[in-house]
């Protein structure tokens, strides 16, 4: 049996008159490390917000587990889903935002607590020995007091995975996780996925423009263009042997550059 965790099938995502999205087939397994990567504007982050119920799609069926995202079944038919549904749904998967999006009037650990609490009904107790263990893991051990506005972005960055874990999603969505870091904050974050994507059996779906990191830590590297695979295979087949050209300029260009 497949065991498939996130299954797009068909899918297609309009802005207007901009197909985004074309007709998009795309699935993850069970415990998969996927890396998307293409051009700016190819559908990348796209992928993700969908998947976090932040955008809606135009067409076709996406699925978590098995079960609709973006609809439910009533009376045997497929039918737009309600904001319970979502509601629902969205607590099965974890983002790490380009940028952060802490709560900025919360301490660490509060930004840590406050979901499995209000959301999943975890006693404060529990929350914040979850939340211990996670900032221990995340080297942020001593920084649970602070705001913030306290730390630098790379800590910053690492609460934001936390945060993320603390909800014990089914599937962990990072979206250009170091992007908005200075360049000698991205490898303490990378580090960190690294590490959790060794250690622990969790999928996890990256879109990134670290070409290196894609290399170690995925299973498979997906290469986007214009919204559809173009490419995918392993970090070994799409990056020492990329079959299409639109790959190899793309790597050429990123890896030159
Ligand atoms: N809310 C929106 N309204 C209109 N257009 C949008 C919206 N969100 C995204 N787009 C457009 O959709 C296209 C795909 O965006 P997306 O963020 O998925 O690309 P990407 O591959 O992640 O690119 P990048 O590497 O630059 O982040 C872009 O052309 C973008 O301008």
């Amino acid at each position: 049996m497949s065991d498939t965790i996130i299954k797009f099938d068909q899918v297609v995502k309009r802005f207007g008159a901009l197909t985004v999205l074309d007709h998009l087939d795309f699935n993850v397994q069970r415990g998969e490390k996927v890396t998307i990567i293409g051009p700016s504007g190819s559908g990348k982050s796209t992928v993700l917000r969908i998947l976090m119920t932040l955008e809606s799609i135009s067409e076709g069926v996406v699925s978590v587990d098995g079960e609709p995202l973006w609809h439910e079944q009533k009376d045997g038919k497929l039918v737009k889903a309600s904001e319970a549904h979502l509601r629902k749904m969205r607590v099965q998967l974890g983002m790490v935002f380009q940028q952060f999006n802490l709560f900025p009037h919360m301490s660490v650990l509060r930004n840590i607590t406050e979901g499995p609490v209000k959301v999943l009904g975890l006693s404060k107790q529990d929350a914040r020995e979850r939340a211990e263990e996670l900032l221990e893991m995340v080297g942020l051990a001593n920084q649970a007091q602070k705001y913030p506005h306290q730390l630098s972005g790379g800590q910053q960055q690492r609460v934001g995975i936390a945060r993320a874990l603390a909800m014990r999603p089914k599937v962990m969505l990072f979206d250009e996780p170091t992007s908005a870091l200075d360049p000698e904050l991205v490898g303490e974050v990378l580090n960190v996925i690294a590490a959790l994507a060794e250690e622990h059996d969790l999928t996890m779906l990256l879109v990134t423009h670290e070409m290196r990191f894609a290399r170690e830590v995925s299973d498979r590297v997906c290469f986007f263009d214009k919204g559809k695979i173009k490419e995918q295979g392993t970090p070994e087949e799409l990056f020492t042997d990329p079959k299409e050209e639109r790959t190899r300029e793309f790597l050429k260009a990123v890896l030159d550059g």
